[in-house]
């Protein structure tokens, strides 16, 4: 197996990939299954504008959180209390049902020497995001792929999102929030770091 599929078991081998045409070619058929006539007018580019969004909506595949967590910092005159990048808003979408998730997520770490470029948290948030998801799971990877490349004392990740899921079908629950939440090192053995977390992300 490839390092890149046992170590990332989300991501597929490019080999595995159908072919633009078959991918099209699912899309009319879940047209049909949805009742339209996929030959109509309003319809003939449609499978090419799918296919070509799901690039865009399952980008995530493709990127590695190693490659943009590369780049770190040292020179931060001994800065070594949280850094913490708070609301950043991510649309998923679940992989039960593949309809979106609309959230945000609060990221926190405790710098060990180095730090990251503020760009690169809200960047590993859209690799993670832009693939199918349980909330969970991207709670735990965030924190993980933060945790494995810059080596901090901890690391904290919170997510707030609603499902569509449960919104627009099956319970059709509107507005509620599922709140998930990833801790590491200090921050899992330190009552009072989670509490200073929970704490800064709730101010306004
Ligand atoms: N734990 C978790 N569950 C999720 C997430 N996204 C969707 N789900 C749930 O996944 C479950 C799938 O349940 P199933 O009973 O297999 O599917 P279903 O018949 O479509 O379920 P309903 O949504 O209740 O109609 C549902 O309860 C969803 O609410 C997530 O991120 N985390
Ligand atoms: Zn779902």
């Amino acid at each position: 197996m490839d390092a890149i599929v046992k170590n990332f078991p989300q991501t597929n081998r490019d080999s595995d990939r159908p072919s633009q045409q078959e991918a099209e070619e699912a899309v009319r058929v879940l047209l049909r299954w949805a009742g339209e006539n996929p030959t109509r007018e309003g319809l003939i580019e449609t499978p090419a504008r799918v296919v070509k969004s799901y690039r865009e909506l399952f980008a995530g595949y493709d990127m590695a959180p190693e490659d943009v967590l590369g780049r770190t910092f040292e020179e931060v005159a001994g800065y070594d209390d949280m850094v913490l990048v708070k609301d950043i808003p991510f649309f998923s979408h679940c992989e039960h049902h593949m309809v979106p998730i609309i959230g945000k997520a609060h990221v926190a770490y405790m710098p060990d020497g180095r730090v990251l470029g503020l760009s690169k948290i809200a960047r590993v948030v859209e690799i993670y995001g832009r693939r199918l998801q349980t909330q969970e799971t991207m709670t735990a990877q965030i924190a993980r792929a933060i945790d494995d490349t810059l080596n901090p004392r901890g690391v904290a990740v919170m997510i707030e999102a609603e499902h569509m899921c449960m919104a627009m079908r099956g319970v059709q629950k509107q507005g509620s929030t599922t709140l998930t939440t990833t801790f590491t090192g200090t921050f899992k053995t330190e009552p009072a770091d989670q509490a200073r977390f929970m704490t800064m992300v709730r101010s306004r």
